[in-house]
């Protein structure tokens, strides 16, 4: 099980001077999707630091060695759609062998609950280590939804990762499921009267795809 403290917020220069790029209203769909893709392998560094590892035997030219190598345990990625298939793509580039499921979830603009549309994952989800991505954890209704969604599926050992999140998010995230460890590049100032993290980076499956 994890070790994963409640909250991580990842600081390293990269990652925080490529979100100032996306936070930047100027900066363009096609650009802000590539920052995306970027982050999301930065920050899949930090979330993934616990994967178990095993040995196997190899040679080298040299000599044969037992060399640390990915236990084969099943990881699971899970998206919550519409804007965490930004996060996904660049993940699975590191880790092509990911099981990979789906929750679609929109967020009612009136009320802020969120309206599920869709739901697909991987078998055996209780014998994999969950990975669920959402770039905007705000009021933290999807990703509470998405996480019940999953343990209901059969999910034990769960972390959300995110690019920027809001104290109000965090703290709804940490009352509903205080197992889950949060990942995330930044943790803004607060919520506005529409439930948009501030200073934020507006709605970010409009920038990911141009829609608005
Ligand atoms: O924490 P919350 O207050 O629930 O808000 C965060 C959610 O809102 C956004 O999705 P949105 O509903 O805009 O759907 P989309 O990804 O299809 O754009 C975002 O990607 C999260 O899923
Ligand atoms: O600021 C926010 C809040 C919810 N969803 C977004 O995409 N942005
Ligand atoms: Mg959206």
């Amino acid at each position: 099980m994890t070790q994963l403290p409640h909250l991580t917020h990842v600081t390293h220069p990269l990652v925080q001077h490529k979100l100032t790029l996306m936070r930047d209203q100027d900066t363009p769909t096609a650009v802000f999707r590539q920052l995306l893709r970027e982050i999301s392998q930065l920050l899949a560094y930090e979330i993934t630091r616990e994967l178990p590892m095993t040995t196997k035997s190899i040679t080298t030219p040299m000599e044969e060695m037992e060399a640390p190598t990915l236990e084969g345990r099943k990881l699971a990625l899970i998206s919550i759609l519409r804007a965490g298939n930004g996060l996904l793509d660049g993940m699975l580039e590191l880790i092509p062998s990911a099981r990979v499921g789906f929750v679609g979830l929109y967020r009612d603009e009136d009320t802020l609950e969120p309206v599920q549309y869709y739901f697909k994952v991987p078998d055996h989800m209780s014998e994999r280590m969950v990975i669920a991505v959402d770039p905007m954890l705000a009021t933290g209704n999807s990703s509470i939804a998405a996480i019940d969604l999953l343990k209901k599926s059969g999910a034990k050992d769960i972390r959300f990762l995110c690019l920027l999140a809001s104290p109000e998010g965090i703290a709804a995230m940490k009352a509903a499921h205080p197992d889950v460890p949060i990942v995330t590049a930044a943790v803004d100032s607060h919520l506005n009267d529409h439930g948009y993290i501030v200073p934020g980076l507006g709605d970010a499956g409009d920038r990911m795809f141009g829609t608005k």
